[in-house]
């Protein structure tokens, strides 16, 4: 696969360390990651919208695939004893091109062991917040697929001004590292029905693909 050799347009440089690449994947890898995407959703840990400690519930439906996440920690296995999912190869070797695709280096450091699937629906958001439950600082690698939507990407220091809002497309690459790891981001809104409906999806994915920096 040379995806990103054959597709997409230049890397976007959104804040220093955040590079927004425009379609860099293909149309059959997309097809193949949402069908992959169903049957890790069908897995024994199934997909959940999990409980927010200071109550309600995470409008956005999660599969974890390495380690279980859930606000605000990574656990090896589910609350009630369900073993986690393991981590995918395929994700590992995404990840990889992802960095060398978005900083012209590769990837070195802590190896890339979690995935989270989120699944939006219509009215699925995520509010601003920092990925910040992870102990290594290696960049994180985000893919979209189906609907697109508005994606937030904010700054260090708050969960408000100053941020850019980048529409993010199916096949779209987005990875923030560096100086940007620890920026706030979010997504205040998903366009429902602008998925291809050759991509077979009613809404809109997203899997993000970090490197825990926990003991394997
Ligand atoms: O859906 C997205 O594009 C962002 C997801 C995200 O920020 C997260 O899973 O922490
Ligand atoms: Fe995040």
């Amino acid at each position: 696969m040379d995806d990103e050799a054959l597709f997409g347009s230049p890397p976007v440089t959104v804040a220093p360390g955040a590079v927004h690449l425009p379609g860099w994947l293909s149309a059959e890898t997309q097809a193949d990651l949402v069908g992959r995407c169903r049957q890790w959703a069908r897995g024994p840990a199934g997909t959940r919208r999990h409980p927010m400690p200071r109550g309600g519930v995470m409008s956005v439906s999660m599969t974890s695939l390495g380690w279980h996440w859930r606000p605000y920690s990574y656990a090896r296995a589910l609350p009630d004893g369900t073993p986690v999912q393991p981590f995918p190869e395929l994700l590992g070797a995404l990840a990889a091109r992802a960095v060398e695709a978005a900083y012209g280096t590769p990837h070195e450091g802590d190896p890339y062991d979690v995935a989270l699937v989120n699944f939006y629906d219509a009215d699925a958001r995520m509010g601003m917040h920092q990925d910040r439950d992870e102990l290594s600082r290696a960049p994180v690698v985000s893919l979209s697929l189906g609907d697109s939507c508005v994606f937030r990407f904010g700054n260090t220091e708050t969960r408000t001004r100053p941020y850019t809002d980048v529409e993010l497309r199916s096949g779209d690459l987005f990875v923030f590292g560096g100086p940007s790891r620890m920026a706030y981001h979010g997504v205040p809104r998903t366009r429902p029905g602008t998925a291809d409906p050759a991509l077979g999806l009613n809404g809109r994915l997203n899997i993000t693909i970090r490197a825990s920096g926990l003991p394997g």
